[in-house]
């Protein structure tokens, strides 16, 4: 590439969207620059999935020793929250230093501040340093939607839970996707007394609702509150509590509430007025090479404008992508594989592939399989437990969905068998190891 720039290829942003194909991009040769603003690592790495699952395992196993009851001596586990969020710090505190170490030392710079198009081949830098490239990408990710409503300030969102030092006794939750039934599978957990006000009447609606039906059923029976069609019209502070105004007069007092209303992208003072870049609400536009409209810029990761789920793994294969189309690796267009997706509720829900909906809308073969009564899935007595297959005319697994606490691992199980379209003399060819999760998952392929 040409000295002409700084760098041959710039970063703006340090997540999955960015470090995992710049930092082997640099191993090349490549004279890569990652300008970060925040914490190396991005969302998932310091405010999101390893945070979050981190809290979560004394969940999953309160809940795996309630269940197993009496086999145990002191079965009745609870959770001590400061020592948690203690644990989950003491996970995630090295890591941007890991991400750092791993980006210098294939060669890559890293530089620290908020970026702002100047224009196509210049950032300036909090202001006051001049970075050019030849190459640069957007990676720029995604940032808390928050509601436009009256006190709107006294809701927090994700990375404020994350962090809370003490569990408030009243948690209220707007909205029902992915964060909001997660954080209140933990609060709940807690101790916590969560009630979710839900826009509509769906929970999760990308996940099949039979098992989403039963996840939410379970959160009742544990007294989490859900209440449909709320229209939240305002929050207040009243003496030592918080009040929700909703519905039709109604009032919620509660101690703490979190706006999970969705994620929009980061797009804050980028300067995207300065370059031909094209974007709306959705995100940043791409064709089928991560380009935008100004043929230098691309961008990867969440802040895409894009179908595809926005979740880490999707957004490390786009920076392996771009990694692959700047070293010259490729010049194909990139070609998505199947992403899987799963809600770290207890039990998880996970999925791959085609849809239960469109497979019965397209008269292929759905197989469900209770798992709760399946020896493997009682020796920790799962109650929930189930798993739901569609086949095509030839006998190809072509989609999946779980809801067992061991989901997410039986779904990356699974996964070959739809990516590479197993047949099924090719499934009965897999020996695996006996007894194992694994094992038990590839029987309902
Ligand atoms: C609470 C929560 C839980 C999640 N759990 C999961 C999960 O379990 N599994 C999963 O797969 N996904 C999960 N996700 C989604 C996952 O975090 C994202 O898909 C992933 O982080 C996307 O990576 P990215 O690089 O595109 O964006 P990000 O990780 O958001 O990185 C963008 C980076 O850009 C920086 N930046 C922004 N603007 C500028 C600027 N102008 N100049 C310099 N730097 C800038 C930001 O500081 C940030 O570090 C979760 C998300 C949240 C919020
Ligand atoms: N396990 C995981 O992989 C995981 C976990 C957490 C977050 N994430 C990622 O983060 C993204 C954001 O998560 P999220 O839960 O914020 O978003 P989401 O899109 O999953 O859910 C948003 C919720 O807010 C509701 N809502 C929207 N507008 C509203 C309004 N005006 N009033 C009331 N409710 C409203 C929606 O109906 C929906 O229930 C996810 O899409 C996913 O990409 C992934």
């Amino acid at each position: 590439m040409t000295t002409k720039f700084d760098y041959d290829v710039l970063y703006i942003g340090g997540g999955h969207g960015s470090h995992d194909g710049a930092a082997p991009l640099a191993g090349t040769g490549v004279r890569v620059g990652v300008i970060e603003s925040g914490l190396m690592g991005g969302t998932c790495t310091n405010r999101g999935c390893n945070a979050k699952i981190a809290l979560d395992e004394a969940v999953k196993l309160t809940r795996e020793s309630n269940r197993l009851g009496d086999i145990l001596n002191h079965h009745q586990m609870t959770i001590n929250w400061s020592r948690n969020m203690a644990h989950k710090q003491d996970i995630i505190d090295p890591l941007p230093a890991g991400l750092e170490q791993r980006l210098t030392s294939n060669g890559a710079t890293i530089i620290r501040g908020h970026a702002r198009f100047q224009d196509a081949h210049t950032v300036v830098v909090d202001g006051k340093q001049t970075v050019t490239a030849d190459k640069i990408v957007i990676a720029t990710g995604l940032k808390p939607h928050r509601l436009d409503i009256p006190g709107t300030d006294l809701a927090h969102d994700s990375t404020d839970f994350l962090n809370l030092q003490k569990l408030p006794a009243r948690i209220t939750i707007i909205g029902s996707g992915y964060i909001s039934m997660e954080f209140a599978t933990i609060a709940n957990a807690a101790g916590a007394k969560v009630t979710i006000l839900l826009h509509g009447d769906t929970v999760l609606r990308h996940f099949y609702q039979p098992y989403v039906k039963a996840v939410v059923e379970d959160l009742k029976q544990r007294g989490v509150t859900f209440v449909a069609n709320a229209n939240v019209q305002s929050f207040a502070k009243t003496g030592d509590h918080l009040e929700v105004a909703y519905g039709d007069h109604q009032q919620l007092a509660t101690d703490w509430i979190l706006d999970a209303t969705g994620r929009i992208p980061n797009l804050d003072d980028l300067g995207l007025e300065n370059v031909n870049v094209d974007y709306d609400r959705h995100g940043i536009q791409v064709n089928d090479h991560l380009q935008t409209t100004e043929t230098n810029i691309y961008a990867s990761g969440d802040v895409i404008k894009s179908t595809q789920p926005k979740l880490t793994p999707a957004a490390t294969f786009e920076s392996k992508y771009l990694m692959q189309l700047f070293s010259g690796e490729t010049t194909a267009a990139i070609d998505f594989p199947v992403t899987p997706s799963v809600v770290f509720t207890s039990p998880r829900i996970a999925q791959a592939g085609m849809s239960v909906d469109d497979g019965k809308q397209q008269g292929l073969t759905i197989s469900t399989n209770d798992l709760a009564h399946y020896w493997y899935y009682r020796i920790d007595k799962e109650p929930l437990a189930a798993s739901t297959q569609i086949h095509d005319q030839d006998g190809h697994l072509v989609g999946v969905t779980e809801i067992s606490d061991q989901a997410p691992e039986a779904i990356n199980t699974l996964l070959p068998a739809i990516e590479f379209k197993f047949s099924p003399a090719q499934v009965n060819r897999l020996v695996g190891l006996f007894p194992t999760l694994g094992y038990a998952a590839w029987h309902r392929a």
